[in-house]
């Protein structure tokens, strides 16, 4: 079932102008808008919450036309950056404020069992400024969830959350919107947000919206030069053939990864590696670096201004490298050439299969 149709959205802000925005969400949908900057994706958000008023096009939530409808009977949630909690209320009247206006029963009830699927139920009575930034930020949620949104708006929602409550936010995240169906579109600058919760993507330039699809179609089949740097990130298709304390191996391509993210043993996963974090020799490494060394052919070297890009090859895994021309000088490389990729087991990120 289509949830969510924007049919030619333009917004004049100032100097900027969002134009012609288009796509569909189908119930269930986690769509993650990423792009540069100031390209627009916090006003797109803001416009589809009632905001900004739009000069053109429509907004369609389950076949009704809010375009011209007021914030507060649109039925959608957002979460902001800095999650804006009210501070002189205590979290459970800050989860309550918006639930009041529309259920006059069972508000008790409901915010409790809320809080506990989110693991903040022991923090009721408390005031926002006492929270960790990971405990504000599910208050944040709970908030928005708690009045069943048909349609849930976060706008980098973990950004301030450090690596470790992250993936602790995205995993309550994820099986609280599985619990409830709810259709999410999440601005997010990092990647590994997107390839943990989302199923589409889209990206946004300069007001446009340059490209929007399924997951795999954006990293694989970018549409642009623009798109494929943007996404520059590598993702590697992988199982996981040992975990224990702290630290899993993935097969990948007949090769083996270590990274320190646990994944259980068998299960299909993803790696992420940032171009930027893989070290490139041409000589076989030293003892020194005993772990998560591939060997590799550099077919490929693109002068991006400041850096270079080198594309890696082993066997059927393409790799993309992040380099300054020092380096490459260093180690006088030249397409052809073997090149031993090393990379931290810190730098290896699972991302388990959604
Ligand atoms: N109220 C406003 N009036 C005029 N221009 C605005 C207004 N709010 C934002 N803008 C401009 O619109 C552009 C898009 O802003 P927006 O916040 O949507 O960007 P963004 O893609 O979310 O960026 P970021 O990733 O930095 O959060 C920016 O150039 C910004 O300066």
């Amino acid at each position: 079932m289509t949830l969510l149709e924007i049919e030619n959205l333009h917004i004049h802000l100032g100097e900027f102008y969002l134009q012609g925005i288009s796509f569909s969400l189908e119930k269930g949908d986690y769509l993650s808008i990423i792009g540069p900057t100031g390209s627009g994706k916090t006003i797109l958000l803001e416009s589809i919450v009632g905001f900004w008023a739009t000069d053109k096009g429509r907004i369609i939530v389950e076949g009704e036309d809010l375009t011209h409808e007021l914030p507060e009977r649109r039925r959608i949630g957002i979460v902001y950056q800095d999650y804006a909690l009210l501070p002189h209320f205590t979290v459970f009247k800050n989860i309550a404020y918006g639930l009041k206006k529309i259920q006059k029963h069972g508000i008790k009830e409901k915010i409790k069992d809320l809080a506990t699927s989110l693991n903040i139920g022991h923090l009721l009575h408390r005031k926002p400024d006492t929270l960790s930034g990971g405990e504000q930020q599910r208050v944040a949620l709970a908030r928005a969830l708690a009045v069943e949104p048909r349609l849930l708006l976060m706008d980098e929602p973990f950004s301030a959350l450090d690596l470790q409550t992250r993936n602790e936010a995205r995993r309550l995240l994820k099986q609280a919107i599985q619990d409830r169906g709810t259709t999410v579109i999440h601005i997010t600058h990092d990647l590994e947000d997107a390839w943990a919760l989302a199923n589409k993507i889209a990206v946004i330039k300069n007001g446009h919206l340059i490209q929007f699809g399924a997951m795999e179609e954006i990293f694989h089949r970018p549409n642009s030069q623009f798109i494929a740097d943007f996404v520059g990130v590598n993702i590697l298709d992988g199982q996981v053939i040992q975990s224990s304390l702290g630290m899993s191996t993935v097969r990948v391509n007949g090769f083996e990864l270590m990274s320190r993210d646990e994944a259980p043993v068998g299960s299909r996963v993803k790696v992420a590696i940032r171009p930027e974090n893989i070290v490139v020799l041409k000589a076989p490494p030293g003892l020194e670096y005993a772990k998560n060394i591939l060997k590799t052919t550099l077919t490929q070297v693109v002068n991006q201004g400041n850096t270079c890009l080198l594309h890696l090859k082993s066997q059927e895994t393409f790799i993309k490298v992040l380099v300054t021309h020092n380096a490459l000088e260093m180690n006088a490389f030249c397409e052809g050439n073997d090149a031993y990729a090393i990379v931290r087991q810190d730098d290896v990120r699972i991302i388990p299969e959604s």
